[in-house]
């Protein structure tokens, strides 16, 4: 289980942009996060994954307190999650080819040997060509590209998927082809998932669940 206990975060400690915001997510469970622009879901979202600190509340993942944020949480509960963003192309270094780009979280883990197998793998599931491969992020669509960012998310085999807006910049088919490439990894792995957006009917479809900010914000 993801819990989310009483956070409060943002940018500034006398102004929080999460306030007091409770929220638990079941082992593999879906629950979508609808809300308007500006919010606070991205930066909550950011939390869940412990890539930014909150001051106050928890972060307790399957049991145990978050112990750590970003580079300093330890290596367990920072594989714990994959993370996809909105925009490959800010989240994509410019250098690295998309196998490079999908393999780092293995290299980083000492895992190297799994490369080849892995990539081959999840190419497959998030429907990225092996001609595309080799290919930087320049030479490639935002739709190829979020595949590969998709990807990188799952070559540690996270317990737990936090997606925010991971399809608002691309059309239909590729929004679909990545929502199952998703399910397919849920439905072999059982990880829960997170996924932050605007769009409800997307959500709706997508979620066991949805909850809207403004619930959350009274909670
Ligand atoms: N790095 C940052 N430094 C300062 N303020 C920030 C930073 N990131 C976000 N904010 C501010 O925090 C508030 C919440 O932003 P956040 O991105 O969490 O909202 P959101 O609900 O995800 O919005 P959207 O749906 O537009 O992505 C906004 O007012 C935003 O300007």
């Amino acid at each position: 289980m993801l819990e989310l206990r009483s956070l409060t975060a943002g940018y500034d400690r006398r102004d929080p942009v999460v306030r007091d915001v409770s929220l638990t997510v079941a082992a593999g469970e879906s629950v979508g996060l609808l809300g308007p622009s500006g919010c606070g879901k991205s930066t909550l979202a950011r939390v869940a994954a412990l890539l930014h600190q909150p001051d106050r509340g928890q972060v307790v993942i399957d049991g145990e307190p978050a112990r750590g944020w970003r580079h300093r949480a330890p290596r367990a509960q920072r594989t714990a999650f994959g993370v996809v963003f909105q925009q490959p192309r800010l989240s994509a270094d410019p250098r690295l080819t998309l196998t490079q780009l999908v393999a780092e979280p293995l290299r980083a883990t000492g895992r190297a040997v799994e490369v080849p197998d892995r990539i081959r793998e999840l190419a497959r599931t998030v429907g990225l060509g092996e001609d595309l491969l080799g290919r930087r992020p320049h030479e490639v669509s935002d739709g190829q590209l979020q595949r590969a960012c998709l990807a990188r998310a799952l070559v540690l085999r996270p317990r737990w998927l936090i997606c925010d807006e991971m399809t608002a910049m691309l059309d239909a088919s590729t929004t679909a082809a990545l929502v199952s490439a998703v399910e397919t990894y849920r439905a072999d792995s059982g990880a829960g998932l997170l996924a932050v957006g605007h769009d409800k009917v997307l959500l709706e479809r997508w979620c066991d669940r949805t909850v809207h900010w403004d619930e959350l914000a009274r909670s």
